[in-house]
């Protein structure tokens, strides 16, 4: 087998995607968002609709690495990949019957896979997502022109949102969830607590179009203060880390709020870390191609 194969790139990558969905909706217990112990704030959905609605994508993520294979990023390839994009949120609706459960994921792994797929799957972490952004600054000529809650958000607020976040090649998880995740694993804590934690760097730092929408500026404050003093207590494997990942999930409910920009960004970081983890095998010729 042969990554440079398109074919195998194709579902190296996307199959690389839906892992890290399904990754980031079993982690439990995640604060307001749907897991494995209950569906937090939300009404419309549930595990077994997420679940569809990750495997929906797969084909989405598939053609969006067969357009990118070994290409320059270039506004040709930004339309593409925005054409079967929204074409992938058409998917997602059908498979939730009409709930929007993964648009904002969409969009950043999308871009994602698109950049490591440039890179025929062997790329490093910091390249990755410089690359992505690079793709995502080319406009899209075609991009429906409407009203979205992150657009009346930013507006009122002044706060960047998803686009933002991935034009600037994702700032929050260069900075935050990937140093997290890494430096919890070098100190031996559980991957399910070093992946909890960086999705706690996520809402301690991100401004979440998501939480803004749905509970204000209120609901975002406090949600970024209980999530630096879980970090500031030494994470969530500390008792006084726990207590305090309990209470963000209190204030989540209270303000009926959620916080998925940032289940999102947690779920493109490690799509990144499996990706780079990958390259790096490969390099230290670590990998059996043969078990891709
Ligand atoms: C550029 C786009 C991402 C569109 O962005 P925009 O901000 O205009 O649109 P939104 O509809 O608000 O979606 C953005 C979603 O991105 C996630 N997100 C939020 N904040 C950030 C952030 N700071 N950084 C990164 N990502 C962020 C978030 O997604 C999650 O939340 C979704 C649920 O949200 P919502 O629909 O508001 O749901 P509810 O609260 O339940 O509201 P109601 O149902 O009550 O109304 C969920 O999907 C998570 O994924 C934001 O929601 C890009 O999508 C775009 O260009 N779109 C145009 C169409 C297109 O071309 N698409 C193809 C692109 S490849
Ligand atoms: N686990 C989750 N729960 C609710 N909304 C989400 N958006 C992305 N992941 C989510």
């Amino acid at each position: 087998m042969d990554i440079n194969d398109i074919q195998i790139c194709k579902r190296f990558l996307a199959g690389c995607a839906v892992q890290a969905l399904i990754d980031e909706l079993r982690l439990t217990p995640k604060p307001g968002l749907v897991d494995l112990n209950d569906t937090g704030v939300h009404d419309d959905l549930n595990v077994s609709i997420m679940m569809r609605s990750a495997e929906s994508l797969r084909e989405t993520f598939e053609k969006m690495a067969v357009v990118s294979f070994n290409e320059e990023p270039s506004q040709t390839l930004r339309e593409e990949i925005a054409y079967i994009g929204r074409q992938g949120e058409q998917e997602m609706f059908q498979a939730t019957g009409g709930t929007n459960s993964h648009k904002g994921a969409i969009w950043s792994l999308g871009l994602l896979v698109s950049s490591a797929s440039i890179y025929r799957g062997h790329v490093e972490a910091s390249q990755l997502l410089e690359t992505a952004g690079r793709i995502a600054r080319f406009e899209d000529r075609y991009v429906p022109q409407e009203v979205t809650n992150g657009s009346v958000v930013k507006r009122k607020y002044k706060v960047n949102g998803a686009r933002e976040e991935a034009e600037l090649a994702f700032p929050h998880i260069k900075h935050f969830s990937l140093p997290t995740l890494l430096s919890g694993r070098a100190r031996g804590i559980n991957e399910e607590d070093a992946r909890l934690n960086a999705l706690i760097s996520l809402i301690a730092n991100l401004d979440d179009t998501c939480i803004l929408h749905r509970g204000g500026k209120e609901a975002l404050i406090d949600a970024q203060r209980l999530a630096n003093l879980i970090l500031a207590s030494g994470g969530v494997s500390t008792s006084e880390g726990f207590q305090t990942l309990s209470n963000l999930n209190s204030s989540m409910h209270t303000h009926n709020a959620s916080p998925g920009g940032c289940a999102d960004l947690l779920a493109a970081t490690l799509f990144v870390d499996r990706i780079s983890t990958y390259s790096d095998q490969v390099m230290n010729k670590k990998l059996d191609m043969a078990i891709i």
